[in-house]
This record gives structure tokens, sequence and C-alpha cells, in this order.
């Protein structure tokens, strides 16, 4: 069976939301039912830019079951279920286990003493490049790498965020827009500075189209005076635990 295409992957706040790990925001109280209105209006503003949304099974007792893009990477018809390295993550993974088969992918995993959180893997037309983050380790990459079978993977040390993806992503062309100080940016092509931190991490919701969180104003106004498409949407709740856009989702193109 091949996979359902055009498909984002999302799982609800679970109950733990506010006890979810803090690594680099201040850690404030997290309001969770503004968390689950936030949420709607993340799968809405996919929906409306024409993605099917699946919601992947709970995992009420993770606090972070949220962050779904960390349990698993989709490249073609392959899944890869991560291996956290943060223990309170490790029972999200049968889930996203779950959803992959029932999209008809291919699934394989990350194994002992790999790790590997899925918002360290960011894939574009050149290379796949990851991550080498406190989430992720250099014997997770080894693994990913023989899994996604010759694909180019190139590694790059992060050093000023929780994950390579919450400081650098990809443009709809390809090009790469974060913050160079946060990894090792001569592991990386051209980066260009994003005005904003929050502007580090988009999602592309198409070919002319991006999701972009509410706190990123100037990345928004330069992105749409680019002649891209722009949607902001308010997740304040989820920064607050380290989270972005990227992570609320896996999108299966
Ligand atoms: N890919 C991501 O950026 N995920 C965010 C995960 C946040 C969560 N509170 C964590 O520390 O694991």
């Amino acid at each position: 069976m091949s996979a359902a295409r055009r498909t984002a992957l999302v799982r609800a706040p679970g109950p733990r939301l506010a006890d979810g790990l803090v690594s680099f925001a201040a850690r404030r109280p997290v309001d969770v039912g503004l968390a689950r209105r936030q949420h709607d209006a993340y799968t809405a503003a996919l929906r409306a830019a024409g993605w099917t949304v699946r919601a992947v099974p709970p995992a009420d007792a993770c606090p972070d079951a949220v962050f779904v893009e960390d349990a698993l990477v989709v490249c073609g018809d392959v899944a890869v279920l991560g291996r956290a390295a943060a223990p309170s993550r490790a029972g999200e993974a049968a889930g996203a286990d779950r959803a992959a088969r029932d999209l008809g992918l291919r699934v394989e995993r990350i194994e002992p003493p790999g790790t590997l959180d899925g918002g360290d893997v960011l894939q574009t037309d050149r290379a796949v490049y990851v991550g080498l983050s406190t989430r992720t380790n250099e014997d997770g990459i080894c693994q990913l790498a023989r899994l996604l079978g010759g694909r180019p993977v190139v590694p790059v040390r992060v050093t000023g965020a929780l994950h390579l993806k919450s400081a650098v992503t990809a443009l709809p062309d390809g090009s790469l827009i974060g913050l160079p100080d946060a990894v090792d940016a001569t592991a990386l092509p051209y980066l260009r500075v994003a005005p904003d931190p929050a502007g580090a991490h988009l999602v592309v919701l198409g070919p002319d189209h991006v999701l972009l969180a509410a706190s990123a104003p100037r990345t928004a106004a330069r992105l749409a005076a680019d002649g891209l498409r722009v949607t902001t949407v308010d997740i304040s709740e989820f920064e607050a635990l380290d989270g972005c856009v990227t992570c609320l989702s896996v999108l299966v193109p």
C-alpha cells in the first residue's frame, strides 16, 4: 500500500502538558485550556492550506507528547521512529508507530544506544541535516543515515537551541533561514538570518506558503515582502515549553 499524501500528523495536548520539559525558556505556568485552543487553531491552519489532518493516538502519561515531530521522521515511504533521550518522552513512540503504519508507511526505528528526536532532522533537496544535540547522538545519526539508504546526511552541532530545527529550517525554495549563532553554521549552506528568534522555525505549507509563530512578526513581514504567503498562529503555551510551529506536526507531503 502506498502512503496517503498531503497528510499532517498531529497529537492533541494531553492532560499533563504543563509538566513538559523546559531547557531554554524561562519556566512559567502553562494554561492548558489556552494550549488546546491554540492547537485547534494550528490544525485549522494546516487544514486551510489543504492538508488532511490525522490524529496520532494519545500518550497521556507523557507531558511532551504534543510535540509529535520528535517521535518520528518521515522520508518518502519510510517512517523512522525516534528514540527519546529524555526518559519522560519514551512512551511517545507507540502511538507514532501506529499512526505511521495506518498511513501505509514502512516503519523503522532507532535502536539503543542511539537517540534521535525528529526535531533534529531537517530535510532539504540537497541533504538531510541532523542536529547533534542534547537529544540526538552520533549513533542515532549513523543509524538514520543507514535507514535513509543513500541520502546525504550531514551532522550539525547544535549549541544554542534544543533541536536543529529550533534554530534552522528551510524555506519553500530549499534555502535555509535561522540563527547562525545557535549551531555550527559551517556545516550548512548559506543561512539567511531570521529577524526574530522564533522566525528560525517555519513550516512549509505549500510552494509559496509558510506557517510562522505569531511571535515572529518581523520575519513574517520580511517573507511576505519577498512574495510568500505567510500564515501565523499564536503558540505561546507551546513556546513556554520550548516548542515551535515545526514540532507540533509531521507533514507527509
Ligand atoms: N522539535 C521540537 O522543537 N520539540 C520541542 C520539544 C519541547 C519539549 N518540551 C522537550 O523539551 O522535549
